[in-house]
């Protein structure tokens, strides 16, 4: 992998690599800050996955997590949100293709071949962190929209992997809500079974693992009535027993000035559990 950006931010480097994906087939940047204490030790990390129409770029420019991570002693890794490329399909609107990659592994054409966040985010991407940097195998994972899906369906399918989750304005149930239908539909066919295991709200029906969710929602989102739903996450970890804090913040959109306002409360909940 290659550093392609390098600046100090908060007594650590706010960095960006680009390597060679093998499972997106591929060229990827992901965003790396990494905080004072890497100097001396390796550390845990945090895995940011961003919403539709953004990439590597948006968490780090505009959250404002990196002071909270420094404080913390985190590992920040902010990938990108769907496989790049001349050579990639991608089609007209921002909620599919590129920008938009759902955090899954499309079996449809022409998706398949290049469309594997799930396989990047959970397998590859930390692999390639935890050989190159000062970091352990500890991980956490947190996100926003279409990312918080992410977040909230990799670390539920992935029992032991994550050692905390939670979320910013999640889809919660994708199968559900227009914007999830669209990418389904095309990155995995009509067969609405293969959908439930993409689908946070199908999923805690039968979860093993009770990790903690943590979700913040700002009832002044945009998106809350059409695409978001989070009463149906509500509903569906109440029925399953499964521990979850939802917190509404009034008067908050969808945008990163409301992540940026609590930010520092998923950082230190993300390190309480990665230090024990
Ligand atoms: N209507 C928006 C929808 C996309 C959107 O709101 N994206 C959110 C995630 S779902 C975002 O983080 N945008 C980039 C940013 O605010 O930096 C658009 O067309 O761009």
């Amino acid at each position: 992998m290659e550093r392609i950006e390098h600046r100090a931010c908060f007594g650590g480097w706010q960095d960006v690599y680009r390597h060679e994906s093998s499972v997106l087939g591929c060229t990827m940047a992901f965003a790396v800050y990494l905080p004072p204490q890497a100097d001396k030790r390796k550390l845990p990390v945090l895995y940011w996955l961003s919403g539709l129409t953004c990439n590597e770029q948006n968490f780090i420019t505009k959250a404002g997590a990196q002071r909270y991570a420094a404080e913390h002693g985190v590992i920040l890794v902010a990938p990108d949100t769907s496989p790049r490329g001349d050579d990639v399909a991608d089609a007209d609107g921002y909620d599919l293709g590129k920008g938009a990659g759902f955090y899954l592994n499309a079996t449809q054409q022409p998706w398949a071949a290049h469309y594997r966040m799930q396989d990047y985010i959970v397998d590859e991407l930390p692999a390639l962190v935890e050989a190159n940097l000062a970091a352990t195998g500890a991980r956490a994972i947190s996100g926003h929209s279409m990312g918080g899906h992410g977040a909230l369906t990799l670390a539920l399918k992935h029992p032991g992997r994550y050692r905390s989750v939670s979320a910013f304005s999640p889809i919660v149930a994708p199968s559900q809500v227009p914007w999830g239908e669209k990418a389904f539909a095309a990155y995995l066919g009509a067969d609405r079974a293969a959908w439930a295991q993409h689908d946070a709200v199908e999923l805690l029906k039968t979860a093993g693992e009770k990790l903690p969710l943590l979700v913040d929602q700002g009832d002044a989102d945009e998106f809350l009535h059409s695409q978001l739903k989070p009463e149906l996450l509500k509903a569906a970890a109440h029925a399953a027993g499964h521990p979850l804090v939802l917190r509404m913040q009034p008067g908050y959109d969808h945008s990163y000035y409301f992540i940026a306002s609590f930010i520092g409360d998923h950082i230190a909940h993300h390190a309480k559990a990665l230090q024990a």
